[in-house]
């Protein structure tokens, strides 16, 4: 039988690259403040992360939950990140461990460690010929309060997996874009996460068998600053997306 998946943030770009890929191939249950805008797959719960109770709901009989659900913008203030990002966060992840869920993939963020961006390294290591890469187990910088919240997600995952010993991967997603990298950006270029990247990494998510993991989720891209060897290595993620070859589009 199909893994029943909880998707929060399901009507938002991640949650469509996903479900664009992965549709059919599990029982979803979709979570999101705001209601469906066109025909999804499986259930749609209309709900805040941030209200117990209806999450406490969402998670009976779910095996997996990409929790996706929050404030994506770099500019968030801080009431919004605390809010929706970490107290929403934290309520998904007490929920899950209270459900008997196995595993959550959180959709963290490039954010997290903006600072290693410093003035002395940029614009080269956005470049393919520049070496400079950041792994997953450097200490976090986040370059903004938006990046803190997702630090602060990561923490929350680190705690509930050692003290509960549930399943916790978190995903640092770079530039989520369709059909095409970001055209005159670099930075986004060298972070380029493609739709059918995003979908097969998020499946992996859900089919690999992890602890507690912090990888990168961008494509295969000559130009990177983020290695994608430990995605590759604990979730069988295999990238078939590069930002290089849309260099003449
Ligand atoms: N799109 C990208 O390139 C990247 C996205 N991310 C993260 O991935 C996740 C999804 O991002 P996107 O799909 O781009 O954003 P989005 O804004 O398109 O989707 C987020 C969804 O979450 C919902 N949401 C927000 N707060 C909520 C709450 N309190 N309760 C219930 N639903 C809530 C929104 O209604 C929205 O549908 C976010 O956590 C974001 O920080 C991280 C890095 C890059
Ligand atoms: O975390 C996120 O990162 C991406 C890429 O960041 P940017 O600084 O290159 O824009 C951003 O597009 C997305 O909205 C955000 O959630």
């Amino acid at each position: 039988m199909a893994q029943s998946v909880l998707l929060t943030g399901a009507a938002g770009r991640v949650g469509e690259a996903i479900l664009g890929g992965l549709a059919d191939d599990y029982e979803w249950r979709l979570l999101d403040r705001d209601p469906p805008t066109e025909d999804y797959p499986g259930e749609f719960v209309v709900a805040d992360i941030t209200e117990d109770e209806t999450i406490r709901e969402a998670m009976e009989g779910i095996d997996v939950v990409l929790h996706l659900a929050g404030d994506p913008r770099k500019t968030a203030p801080w009431d919004s990140v605390l809010t929706n990002n970490i107290d929403g966060t934290q309520t998904v992840f007490e929920a899950a461990v209270d459900a008997g869920v196995e595993k959550v993939a959180f959709a963290s963020s490039n954010h997290a460690v903006g600072h290693y961006e410093t003035d002395e390294r940029t614009p080269e290591m956005y470049r393919a010929d520049d070496d400079y890469l950041l792994d997953g187990t450097e200490q976090p910088r986040p370059g903004n309060l938006y990046g803190v919240s997702k630090v602060a997600g990561e923490a929350l995952g680190r705690y509930y997996h050692d003290e509960y010993g549930i399943s916790v991967v978190n995903v640092r997603i770079g530039n989520l874009t369709e059909n095409h990298p970001p055209i005159d950006y670099e930075r986004g270029q060298a972070m380029w996460l493609s739709y059918r990247d995003c979908a097969h990494l998020f499946d992996r998510c859900i089919q690999a068998d992890y602890d507690y993991e912090i990888v990168y989720g961008i494509s295969d891209n000559d130009r990177k600053y983020y290695s994608i060897e430990r995605a590759k290595e604990v979730l069988g993620y295999e990238p078939q997306d590069n930002s290089a070859a849309h260099n003449d589009d």
